[in-house]
């Protein structure tokens, strides 16, 4: 493979100088970094072996595919993984700016690792920090820490899948009726339905209530489905499903892997409940006393104390919390996993959400025919109807998506429930939304060209119409601010927000910042930083850290206002103080002097916004080429848009990223078989 290294810096921080020479030329071709070849170096010496130059390479790609995202290399993907991410040269370039690496292939790489002392063990001590494994994907290379930890998950979710918990099905029914209400309308606790609509509570879909029957009936339930398909309000009733159950005061405990995120559960949960006794949300890292450097307190000795626990935002979970999560929890206690596993993965190894569901898929999942007709039961109770059973001809009085057909049904028989209708985003985006994840690029275009409504691709050499909206959510910021009405300066807040794939540059958070306060006419000789920011009224900020002592998370986005309410000399200014929303209509303000790590957030990453959802978005999409863009990195960034997307980039972008996805490797979706034992 040649590499064109014409644009790399001679001198970056990751060229490694008296590099081994197998590892050096993969080093200046920016494929392999220093981390790689020092872990390398590392265990060669560890182990007191000379390693072969092939399996040198099997280890550097291991630790590089790790470091990318993989929980593993799998050896027959790595002349695709290589030139899907890195700037292979094409045609004649000057022979100085490329750089020869040779990739050996998948065979070669197997041959060599198969004898590998790393992986076999060697006479001068046992240590083999390298697992070697067969699947269905071919053999997969694993970091023995990721192997351990995918193999606690298979474990846990095998022994889970293998078992139910002994309900009476006559009691469950009663409860998801008493918490979710019945197919022949009546509403929850008994009010009548139209009791039910005058208070405002929306109707209950029948796969909600399916997801109550599927999470009585198992240990482990994923419910899944894109920004508001009412997955927290399906929560809030399966809790209130399983109080109805239990003998005893239920001990449910709810997190996420973000302070922003459980903070936000909790709100949610709490407005949803009928039962006014708060459940605390805290993060995955607080639920399972681990701090950074050290083990969990909570593990599968010391297990935690709920009855019930739910995981919400889950697509955001590493493998590795993945791993702890399911070591430190009952055997006796129900896991919810929820979350959209379309969205962007953790930053950190692994995409176990979206591996949990294509693990059934895959047929991986453990399923028994006792179980499949307990689910067939539970679908006739919620209120749905199997495919068989609905004719060829579309039924006016059939809702399709209370029809289950037979890759639905394996779904749901694993414990895998997908909510589908949106019930916040615009029609438009939710078609958009589908279409992306469908991984249709033709699809998406023809939506995009035909103008959907709530959707407009925006030329990046054109961007009056984002200059005019972004423009005014800037001003109607800065005048609610200055009035000092912090209700409406949170409104203004939430109703738009630019989105990056990067941080830096013309095309990313930092340059369009800049824009925005040139635009808005706000601009000072200072840049736009946390410190500036907080100085002046109508400044959008975003908090970076978990702070109790502000009762702030990171990822909380308020706006700087006048506090018109402090008492003041006359003639002295107004001082300014930060307003958060806290729940349905609450407001917590901070004074700015005491929130330490915040930046400016009218522009942020598509990353950063995960969870979150704003009326309007510009998508700011990254060229051709760039990593970043992917199916996943797109879908995340429209469905964070309510009513109306602008995407500022061209059609070829467009399609580029739907046809691009995130490659992670994984041995969680097929089944692996340990070589050599
Ligand atoms: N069956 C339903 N009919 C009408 N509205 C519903 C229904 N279920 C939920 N909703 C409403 O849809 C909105 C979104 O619900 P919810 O917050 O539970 O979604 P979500 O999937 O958890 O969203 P996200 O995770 O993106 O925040 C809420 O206003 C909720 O009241």
């Amino acid at each position: 493979m040649t590499v064109d290294i014409a644009g790399r810096d001679r001198f970056a921080d990751d060229l490694v100088l008296g590099a081994d020479p197998v590892l050096e030329p993969w080093n200046r071709a920016g494929l392999l970094s220093a981390a790689d070849l020092h872990l390398v170096d590392r265990l060669g010496r560890l182990s007191g072996e000379r390693l072969s130059d092939t399996a040198k390479v099997g280890v550097a790609l291991a630790m590089r595919a790790v470091r990318r995202g993989s929980t593993c290399l799998a050896l027959d993907q790595v002349t695709e993984l290589l030139a899907s991410t890195e700037s292979v040269a094409q045609g004649s370039v000057a022979q100085e700016s490329v750089v020869d690496v040779r990739i050996p292939s998948g065979r070669e790489l197997f041959e060599a690792l198969a004898v590998c002392p790393l992986v076999t063990g060697s006479p001068a001590g046992p240590l083999r920090p390298l697992v070697l494994v067969d699947s269905e994907d071919g053999p997969l290379l694993y970091l023995h820490k990721y192997f351990r930890q995918e193999h606690i998950i298979r474990s846990v979710l095998d022994e889970r899948a293998a078992r139910v918990p002994d309900v009476d099905p006559d009691a469950v029914r009663e409860a998801v009726y008493a918490a979710f209400g019945s197919p022949d309308g009546d509403s929850p606790d008994g009010d009548s339905p139209d009791k039910d609509a005058e208070a405002g509570s929306p109707r209950v879909d029948a796969r909600q209530r399916l997801a109550g029957f599927v999470a009585a009936g198992r240990w482990i339930t994923v419910l899944a489905g894109g920004p508001g398909t009412g997955k927290t309000f399906t929560v809030a009733r399966i809790l209130a499903t399983l109080e109805h159950l239990s003998e005893h005061r239920l001990r449910i405990g709810l997190c996420a892997p973000t302070g922003r995120a459980a903070a936000q559960l909790e709100s949610s949960v709490a407005s949803y409940r009928r039962d006014t006794t708060p459940i605390r949300a805290v993060t995955v890292h607080s639920l399972l006393g681990w701090r950074p450097g050290a083990n969990p307190r909570y593990n599968r000795t010391n297990t935690l104390p709920h009855d019930v626990v739910v995981v919400d935002e889950t697509s955001m979970l590493s493998m590795t919390a993945m791993s702890y999560v399911l070591d430190a929890i009952r055997p006796d206690a129900r896991i919810i996993f929820v979350g959209d596993p379309h969205q962007l993965e953790s930053v950190d190894a692994g995409a176990v959400l979206a591996d949990l569901v294509d693990r059934v898929d895959a047929g991986e999942a453990t399923t028994t025919d006792a179980g499949r007709a307990r689910v067939r039961d539970a679908i006739a109770s919620a209120g749905m109807t199997m495919a068989d059973d609905v004719g060829d001809e579309p039924d006016p009085d059939v809702d399709p998506d209370s029809v289950v057909d037979d890759a639905d049904l394996a779904r749901i028989s694993a414990g895998v429930i997908t909510l589908r209708r949106g019930h916040r985003n615009s029609p438009g985006i939710a078609t958009l939304a589908a279409a992306i994840n469908d991984g249709d690029a033709d699809r998406v275009a023809e939506l995009v060209r035909s103008g959907l409504p709530g959707v407009v691709l925006i030329d990046p050499t054109g961007l009056d119409p984002v200059q005019t909206a972004v423009t005014k959510w800037g001003l109607d910021l800065q005048a609610a601010a200055e009035a000092g009405d912090d209700v409406a300066a949170l409104a203004a807040l939430n109703r738009h927000r630019v989105l990056c794939a990067h941080r830096e540059g013309r095309w990313g958070v930092q340059g369009w910042t800049d824009q925005i306060t040139e635009w808005t006419g706000t601009a000072s000789y200072l840049p736009l930083t946390a410190s500036t920011a907080m100085s002046q009224a109508g400044r959008p900020v975003l908090v970076t850290v978990n702070d109790k002592e502000t009762d702030t998370s990171n990822g909380d986005c308020g706006v700087v206002i006048r506090d018109v309410r402090a008492t003041v000399a006359p003639g002295d200014p107004v001082p300014l103080t930060v307003a958060f929303a806290r729940g349905e209509s609450g407001v917590h303000r901070v004074h700015p002097a005491r929130l330490s790590d915040v930046v400016p957030a009218y522009a942020m990453t598509i990353h950063r916004s995960q969870g979150s959802q704003y009326g309007a978005v510009t998508v700011v999409l990254p060229p051709i080429g760039s990593e970043l863009l992917t199916r996943e990195l797109l879908y995340t960034a429209i469905t964070r848009a309510q009513t109306e997307v602008w995407i500022v980039g061209t059609l070829d972008v467009l399609t580029a990223a739907v046809d691009r996805r995130v490659a992670r490797a994984s041995g969680l979706r097929s089944r692996i078989r340990a070589l050599g034992d």
